[in-house]
């Protein structure tokens, strides 16, 4: 299993370079794992990329695509072109969009000879309850649902999903152990929910099973976020 600091996720939702580099700089060696999503990478673009892979980041770019099977593997295709560590899909794009996304990561890293990024599949959003659940006249529950996918996305080629650390468990016994759960929906205790309703604290995240954790708010908004990081790395390290 990998260091603590590989499996905490911060993600950089801001909007300029300049946050990120104050950030970057102030969490320093504590974090080697960022997680760049449609925030900012539709304000910035490559240059957040070159930033991080500069100073020997990896990378989880979250752009959660969702299209036809075609379109999709073409974007992962051009994702893959980008030398990240892990991009992501919408599992419920399906299974012959998930199986069309991951032969095309395979093929585009071989070809180009460069490490296959980590291809993972959205389950169901963390902020997700089951008031906003039953709105959209969804028939299984949230548990049911979270697992039917992951088993759809391991039999599609992917490499794991992102889920609630509450499902962790779950996606656990049915997927094994070498397939990754990252789990946002991460907050210490005490730490303001914000939008999100599937939650646990990080210690509870890694007991349950989760591989990654992705945190974002409780560190990136915290009034000291290196000791916000630090402390989550500490919860984590003696879980
Ligand atoms: O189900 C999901 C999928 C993705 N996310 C992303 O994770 C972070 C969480 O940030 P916090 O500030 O710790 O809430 C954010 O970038 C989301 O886009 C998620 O929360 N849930």
């Amino acid at each position: 299993m990998e260091q603590n600091n590989k499996r905490l996720i911060v993600a950089l939702d801001v909007d300029t370079m300049d946050e990120v580099r104050q950030l970057v700089e102030t969490l320093g060696d504590a974090v080697s794992h960022y997680k760049v999503g449609m925030q900012l990478f539709y304000s910035v673009g490559m240059e957040c990329l070159t930033y991080l892979r500069e100073r020997r980041k990896d990378v989880f770019l979250d752009l959660k695509m969702h299209d036809i099977p075609n379109t999709v593997a073409q974007g992962a295709a051009s994702l893959t072109r980008l030398g990240v560590a892990m991009i992501n899909v919408q599992a419920s794009g399906g299974l012959a969009m998930m199986r069309a996304a991951a032969e095309k990561v395979t093929e585009t890293a071989s070809a180009l000879n460069i490490p296959r990024p980590k291809l993972i599949a959205v389950t169901v959003l963390t902020s997700m309850d089951n008031t906003e659940w039953t709105l959209l006249r969804n028939v299984a529950s949230i548990p049911d649902q979270v697992v039917h996918l992951a088993k759809l996305a391991k039999e599609a080629g992917l490499d794991g999903v992102v889920a609630s650390p509450q499902e962790a468990e779950l996606i656990r016994k049915a997927c094994g152990d070498d397939f990754a759960i990252v789990t946002p929906g991460v907050r210490p205790l005490g730490a303001a929910l914000n939008d999100q309703s599937r939650v646990a604290t990080p210690a509870d995240a890694l007991k349950a099973g989760a591989h990654y954790l992705v945190v974002g708010r409780p560190i990136t908004k915290a009034q000291d976020p290196r000791a916000a990081a630090l402390a989550i790395l500490d919860e984590m390290r003696k879980a």
